[in-house]
């Protein structure tokens, strides 16, 4: 099975330490979130990665080999760093042709990714003419020529409509379902959550967190707190307390409950014939916990931060 080992990679740009001492696994048959807040240092670990950048220190393989001494890289991993970089003036259909000829790769090669990605009815368009959506749709037929058990992907979703976006979700979901490792970065924490098994988090560089998703996302549930609504905040805010709860006043007729749950406080009203109007688990947004965990590295903090 291949993986990409990433290990103490560090990267200077003359005074500047961008990546520092990282150290992380993408493994195959899940996508794993790479995310970070602009200028965390993603991109730069990604060239690194796809040989495109050297390393200061540290090293990545691909697979145990390094990306130089892969004999058809494009055989071994694809990678869409930026969907611009195409020809306007070619066709689809020629853009991959000449990728896959420079590359060795069948020219069969070139049908089967435009059927994979649901362009062969574009096939014989001008990249020029195409929307950013179907530009995407192109630069990722053109990772799977050498049908690579790597793909790496640099905030392939960002710009796109929401069917845009569901799109790249499916097919990046599709892909690592067929057992091949993909890394995916982003810097939404939303957008991860409903894509990615695994979440590699950096910030100025560094490693943040290095979690599987449902892992991250129990640990974004908070304080298990619930919002309770009733006409009747005093009554039951006595029969919560007497039952061993922790009862905050919130807003109106509301209270804000914790040491119990939504179910046992639902219980114990209809018990006592306490009418609710509201019931609700309380859970930080996902976007919220992601600026928890990097709060302390995002590069240019506003004012009010
Ligand atoms: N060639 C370069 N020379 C000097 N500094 C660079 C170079 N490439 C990147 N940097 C700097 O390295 C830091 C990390 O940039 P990088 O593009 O890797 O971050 P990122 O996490 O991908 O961010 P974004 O989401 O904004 O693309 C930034 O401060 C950037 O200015």
């Amino acid at each position: 099975m291949t993986r990409i080992d990433v290990q103490g990679l560090t990267k200077r740009y003359g005074p500047d330490t961008v990546v520092e001492d990282l150290s992380f696994t993408v493994e195959p048959g899940q996508v794993t979130g790479f995310l970070g807040p602009n200028g965390a240092g993603k991109s730069t670990t990604m060239k690194m990665i796809l040989g495109l950048a050297a390393p200061t220190r540290g090293s990545v393989t691909i697979g145990g080999r390094h990306h130089r001494d892969l004999p058809v890289p494009l055989t071994e991993v694809g990678a869409l760093l930026d969907a611009g970089a195409v020809h306007g003036s070619r066709t689809a259909y020629d853009h991959l042709l000449a990728l896959a000829v420079s590359n060795g790769l069948p020219r069969r090669r070139v049908d089967a990714v435009l059927a994979r990605t649901g362009m062969e009815g574009v096939a014989g368009k001008r990249a020029g003419g195409f929307s950013l959506g179907m530009r995407q749709r192109l630069g990722i037929a053109a990772t799977l020529l050498g049908d690579p058990r790597v793909l790496i992907f640099d905030e392939p979703v960002n710009g796109l409509d929401p069917e845009g976006i569901r799109w790249i979700r499916d097919f990046m979901r599709s892909l690592a379902h067929e057992g091949r490792a993909v890394l995916v970065s982003s810097h939404l924490m939303s957008e991860m959550a409903q894509t990615a098994d695994h979440l590699v988090v950096i910030g100025r560089g560094r490693l943040i967190a290095d979690t599987g998703m449902s892992d991250f996302l129990h640990a974004a549930e908070g304080d298990g707190s619930v919002l309770v609504r009733t006409p009747e905040p005093d009554s039951l805010a006595r029969r919560l307390t007497t039952a061993g709860a922790t009862v905050r006043d919130g807003h109106g007729n509301a209270l804000l409950v914790s040491g119990m749950t939504s179910e046992d406080i639902g219980k114990l009203a209809a018990y006592h014939g306490v009418p609710l109007s509201e019931l609700t688990p309380q859970r930080p947004s996902l976007e919220d916990a992601f600026m928890e965990l990097t709060r302390d590295s995002v590069e240019y903090q506003g004012a009010t931060a």
